[in-house]
C-alpha cells in the first residue's frame, strides 16, 4: 500500500514538475467544476421551493447562474490547460525514459529480461502517464463533488447517505478489475515483447529479402499469431471477470437509486422534506451515479497509471544503484603508458560460463592491437569491457595504472571512437551521419553549414574513405539517407564508410575501438582503407592512444604491433606478425590457411 501512495506522490510531483503553473490552475479549475454540479441541483432545489413560496427567487436565480457559470467557464479554460500540461508531462517523460535506458554506465540492463521487461513496460505504456494529470484532476473532482453531494443529501435524511455507500461498491469491482488486468498484462510481458520483435522483423525493409528467399512469411505470420494469443487470452480473462463484477455491482446501485426516490417522495409525503428536496434528490441521485461511474473509470485508470509509475521509480532506483558507484576520476589528457589488463575475467549477467578468462595483457600507449580468433573467442567482449559497457566479474583493467571503475564512464567514453560491425544506421543527413561521433562537432540547427568547412569533417572522411559515397551524393554532405523517410539509399559497404568515417571524426582519442571495420567492404577497398587506417592510427598514436582492431580476415591485422590470439576466451598467443609467424602456431596456420585461399 505504501507503495501505492509512493507511486502517486511520484505521479503528483512528474505533474507539477511539467508546469507548476499549469499544474495548479486546472487544479483551481477542477474543484471549481466540482462545486459547480451539486450547486446547480441546490440552486434548482431553491428554486422550486421560491415557486412553491418558500424563499426568494432570486437569491435561487443568482445561486443557480453562478453555478452554470463556474460549469462552463471551467470546463472551457481547463480544456485548454490539460493539453498544454499532457504535452508537458509526455515530453518530460519522453527525456527522462531516454535518460533512464541509457543512464547507466552499461549495457547489461537491456540484456536481463527482467529489467529489458520494465523499461518494455514502460515504454508501451508512458504515453497513458500523458493523462496523469487529466486523471489525478478528475479523481479529485469526483471527491470535491461527491462530499458537495453528500452534504446535500445529509441535510435532506442521513440515510440518503446510503445512495453513495453503494457507489463505493462499484468503485470496489472496478477496481478489483483493474488490478487483475494489470496482473495480467505484467504477466504476458514476455509474449509482448517476442511479438514486438517479430513483427519488428516482419516488417523491416532489411529483412525483406530474407524473409522471401527463406519463405518465411506464413512461420512468422503463425508465430505472431500464437503469440497474440498468449498475450491476449489472459489479458481477456482478467477483463470478463472485471466487467462480471462491475454489471453486478451496477444494477444494485440502481435499485439503491430506486429506493432513495421512493424514500424522499414518502418525506415529501409526511411532510418531512419539501418539494425542492424532491427535485434536489432526483437530480443529485444522477449525479451520484456519475460520480461512482467517472470515479470507477478514474481508479481503473489510475491503477494502470501508478503500476506505470510503479515502473518508472524502479528504473530510477535501478539506475541510481548503477550510477551510484560510479568514480569520478577524469581520464588522462593522453596515455604515458598504455592500459593493463590484469587478471581480468567476465561473465555475462544471467549466465555460468566465463567468456573471458583470466586475461592479463599490456597495451602499450600509441600501439595499434588487433585481436584476433574464432566465433566466440571474446574478441568483441573485450571491446565491450574496454568502452565500460560491462565491467570485469573479476580482475582490473588500468588506464595508466588508473582502474577503469574508478574513471567518469561519459569522460572515459567521450575519449573513445568506435566502429562496429553492426554500426547503427542513422537516418539523417550524411553530415549529421557522420557528425555523431562527436556531438560537439554536430552543426547546431539554426546553423548554416560549419561542418563542410571543418577540416576534422574532411579528414574523418578521408580516414573512413568515404569520399566517394558523399560525392555521389545529390546534395553532399546535406543528403539525406535512409528510404523510410525519402532519403537516399546506400549499400551496405556505403554505410559501413560513414560509419567508419564517423569513427575518426573524434580528434585525440584514448582508444578507437574498430571491431570488424572492413565486414561489409570488398577486398579492393580494404587494402585502401589499411593505407588510411595506419595514417588515423598515427594520429590517434600522437596522443598515446591505442587502436584496438578486431578483424577475421588477418591481411588487415598484420600491420599491429601487437595481435592478440584469443580462445574460448584465453588469450593464447601475443606479438607482432613476424613473431607470430616465426612462432608457427595457432595465429601462423591460420594466415596460411587465407593467404593460400588468395594465391
Ligand atoms: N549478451 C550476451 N549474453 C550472454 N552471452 C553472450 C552475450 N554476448 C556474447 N555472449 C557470449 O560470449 C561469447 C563471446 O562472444 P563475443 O561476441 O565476445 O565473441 P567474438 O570473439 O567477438 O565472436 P565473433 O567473431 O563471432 O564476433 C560467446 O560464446 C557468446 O555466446
Amino acid at each position: 500500500m505504501r507503495d501505492r501512495w509512493e507511486s502517486l506522490a511520484t505521479l503528483v510531483r512528474l505533474t507539477f514538475a511539467a508546469s507548476p503553473w499549469l499544474a495548479t490552475t486546472e487544479l483551481v479549475l477542477v474543484v471549481v467544476m466540482a462545486v459547480a454540479g451539486p450547486l446547480q441541483a441546490y440552486g434548482v432545489a431553491r428554486m422550486v421551493n421560491a415557486v412553491t413560496g418558500q424563499g426568494s427567487v432570486t437569491a435561487a436565480a443568482v445561486i443557480l447562474f453562478a453555478a452554470l457559470a463556474l460549469a462552463f467557464g471551467g470546463l472551457v479554460l481547463s480544456e485548454a490547460v490539460r493539453h498544454r500540461l499532457e504535452d508537458g508531462i509526455e515530453l518530460s517523460l519522453q527525456r527522462e525514459l531516454l535518460d533512464l535506458a541509457t543512464g547507466p554506465p552499461g549495457i547489461g540492463h537491456h540484456e536481463q529480461p527482467e529489467i529489458a521487461d520494465r523499461i518494455g513496460a514502460a515504454k508501451e505504456e508512458f504515453r497513458r502517464l500523458r493523462g496523469t494529470a487529466g486523471t489525478i484532476g478528475s479523481g479529485l473532482a469526483v471527491l470535491v463533488s461527491t462530499v458537495t453531494g453528500l452534504v446535500l443529501l445529509a441535510g435532506i435524511h442521513p440515510l440518503l447517505l446510503l445512495l453513495p455507500l453503494l457507489g463505493l461498491l462499484r468503485l470496489w469491482a472496478s477496481a478489483f478489475g483493474a488490478r487483475e488486468f494489470r496482473h495480467a498484462i505484467t504477466a504476458t510481458m514476455q509474449h509482448h515483447r517476442r511479438l514486438d520483435r517479430l513483427a519488428e522483423i516482419a516488417a523491416h525493409p532489411r529483412h525483406g529479402l530474407e524473409v522471401r528467399a527463406f519463405g518465411l512469411r506464413g512461420l512468422l505470420t503463425d508465430r505472431i499469431g500464437e503469440l497474440f494469443e498468449q498475450q491476449n487470452e489472459p489479458r481477456w480473462q482478467a477483463r470478463r471477470k472485471g466487467q462480471l463484477l462491475e454489471i453486478a455491482a451496477r444494477v444494485l446501485f440502481g435499485l439503491g437509486y430506486g429506493a432513495a426516490i421512493v424514500f424522499v417522495v414518502w418525506l415529501a409525503r409526511e411532510e418531512h422534506a419539501t418539494a425542492g428536496d424532491v427535485t434536489m434528490v432526483m437530480l443529485l441521485a444522477p449525479q451520484t451515479d456519475q460520480a461512482a461511474q467517472r470515479l470507477s473509470d478514474t481508479v481503473r485508470v489510475l491503477i494502470a497509471l501508478l503500476d506505470v509509475a510503479g515502473h518508472l521509480r524502479w528504473l530510477r532506483r535501478y539506475v541510481g544503484e548503477q550510477v551510484a558507484w560510479e568514480g569520478a576520476a577524469q581520464p588522462p589528457p593522453a596515455l604515458r603508458h598504455g592500459i593493463g589488463l590484469r587478471e581480468v575475467s567476465f561473465t555475462y549477467p544471467g549466465t555460468q560460463r566465463p567468456v573471458v578468462r583470466d586475461l592479463t595483457v599490456h597495451l602499450p600507449a600509441g600501439s595499434t592491437v588487433a585481436l584476433v580468433g574464432d566465433n566466440g573467442a571474446g574478441k568483441t567482449t573485450m571491446v565491450k569491457l574496454l568502452s565500460r559497457l560491462y565491467d570485469p566479474s573479476a580482475g582490473t583493467i588500468l588506464v595508466d595504472g588508473t582502474d577503469l571503475r574508478t574513471i567518469d564512464h561519459e569522460a572515459w567514453r567521450s575519449r573513445i571512437s568506435a566502429g562496429f560491425q553492426d554500426f547503427v544506421r542513422y537516418e539523417y543527413t550524411a553530415r549529421e551521419v557522420i557528425g555523431l561521433g562527436d556531438p560537439a562537432r554536430l552543426p547546431a540547427p539554426d546553423q548554416g553549414d560549419p561542418g563542410e568547412s571543418d577540416s576534422a569533417y574532411d579528414a574523418a572522411i578521408e580516414a573512413g574513405d568515404a569520399r566517394a559515397v558523399i560525392d555521389r551524393l545529390p546534395d553532399g554532405l546535406d543528403t539525406r539517407l535512409g528510404t523510410r523517410f525519402g532519403g537516399a539509399d546506400l549499400s551496405g559497404g556505403q554505410w559501413q564508410r560513414l560509419a567508419l568515417a564517423r569513427a575518426f571524426l573524434r580528434e585525440r582519442p584514448l582508444l578507437v575501438l574498430l571491431d570488424e571495420p572492413a565486414a561489409a567492404l570488398d577486398p579492393e577497398s580494404e587494402h585502401a582503407l589499411l593505407d588510411r587506417f595506419n595514417a588515423a592510427s598515427a594520429a590517434t598514436r600522437a596522443t598515446g592512444g591505442i587502436t584496438l582492431l578486431v578483424s577475421h580476415r588477418l591481411s588487415t591485422v598484420r600491420m599491429a604491433d601487437l595481435i592478440l590470439v584469443f580462445d574460448e576466451g584465453r588469450l593464447v598467443e601475443a606479438g607482432d606478425h613476424d613473431t607470430l609467424i616465426a612462432a608457427a602456431g595457432a595465429y601462423a596456420e591460420l594466415f596460411e590457411l587465407q593467404a593460400s585461399a588468395y594465391r
